[in-house]
């Protein structure tokens, strides 16, 4: 089979023969390791990429615009970054649709639709240069991109940054458990023992995980009025807390009058697990990239980890954390 026939049947986020020759020519400088999705994984800027959103990376770091009133969503893999789109449509929304439970883009449309990634949906095709120019402001996008590959125009002007990442234990199975869902019937499954290898050694998606916590944590120290800093387990424990900051910081807190009539409840019920886990369009529907809406949603819980890592893999984990990561004050 020809690979332009072989791409008509393989996902978008599977194919790695669409790239730019300039990508191609970059990819052949660089290591490669095996992928835990696609293929391969390849090593640009200190951070593992595959093919496509290499290609994607290149791209955007060359076209994208950032407008000082964007709001760029930045997350490592599996980290909460559907329920993060979620949370932030809904709020740059809340005024479009306030019968938020009768009629919402979100009701109908998976979040990731809502939200696009920069490097993996707008500028992951090698022949297109998406329009942006049109999106009502503030335009709102996200990227999994360590803040090193971050485009300049997302550094250098005055829009605002929210990150988001998760305990490295619950990331990782959530990602093995997720790449081994959405890979091509009949392919090898990724075992826990060769995939926890990987990501200890920093060959995950986006990863070293540490380096991409560590890149976003120490610019959000210095500069707070740009990036919030935020954790899968706090949006978890404090919902209600972690949402009223997350509005003031994008420039729209909630009125009194607004959480008098329980506008942060509504939200925050809106994109729950349970009713967005549960919407016909995220139990059927697929992305236009090809991966199936179900599996964006697993459990959603804080410590599923330990019903699959063993003690050994446990105390690894907490152990490279605290080394890279506890000497700058930052526990998970
Ligand atoms: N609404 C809501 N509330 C709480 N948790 C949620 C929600 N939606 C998705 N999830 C859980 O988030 C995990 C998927 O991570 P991401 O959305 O970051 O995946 S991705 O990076 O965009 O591919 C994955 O975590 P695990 O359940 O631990 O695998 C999802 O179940």
């Amino acid at each position: 089979m020809s690979q332009s026939n072989n791409n008509n049947v393989i996902p978008k986020y599977l194919q790695e023969y669409e790239v730019s020759q300039e990508c191609k020519d970059l990819i052949a400088t660089l290591p490669m390791e095996q992928g835990w999705l696609a293929t391969h994984l390849h090593q640009y800027q200190g951070f593992w990429f595959y093919t496509r959103q290499l290609q994607g990376l290149l791209s955007c770091q060359k076209h994208f615009n950032a407008l000082n009133s964007d709001v760029i969503l930045v997350t490592t893999p599996k980290s909460g970054t559907t329920w993060l789109k979620a949370w932030t449509f809904a709020l740059l929304n809340r005024k479009k649709y306030p019968k938020m439970f009768q009629i919402h883009p979100l009701l109908t449309e998976n979040p990731h639709f809502l939200v696009p990634f920069l490097e993996i949906n707008l500028y992951a095709d090698k022949n297109l240069l998406p329009d942006l120019n049109s999106l009502p402001s503030p335009r709102l996008f996200a990227t999994h991109l360590p803040y090193v590959s971050l485009p300049k125009s997302i550094i250098n002007s005055d829009c605002k940054i929210v990150y988001l990442c998760r305990n490295p234990k619950d990331t990782l199975v959530s990602l093995w458990l997720f790449t081994n869902k959405v890979k091509l019937e009949g392919s090898s499954t990724n075992s826990l023992e060769d995939s926890f290898k990987k990501f200890c050694n920093g060959v995950s998606l986006c990863g070293p995980f540490w380096d991409h916590v560590l890149g976003y944590w120490k610019k959000s120290l210095e500069q707070s009025e740009k990036i919030m800093f935020m954790r899968y387990e706090e949006m978890k424990k404090n919902p209600s807390f972690v949402l009223k900051e997350l509005a003031r910081f994008m420039g729209c807190p909630f009125s009194k009058e607004e959480e008098d009539e329980g506008v942060v409840d509504d939200i925050l019920k809106l994109c729950s697990f349970k009713n967005l886990s549960n919407l016909e369009v995220n139990k059927k529907g697929k992305l236009p990239s090809g991966e199936e809406n179900r599996a964006y949603f697993r459990c959603g819980e804080i410590g599923d980890s330990k019903n699959y890592l063993t003690a050994e893999m446990i105390e690894q984990l907490d152990t490279i954390t605290e080394e890279k990561l506890g000497q700058y004050g930052f526990r998970f």
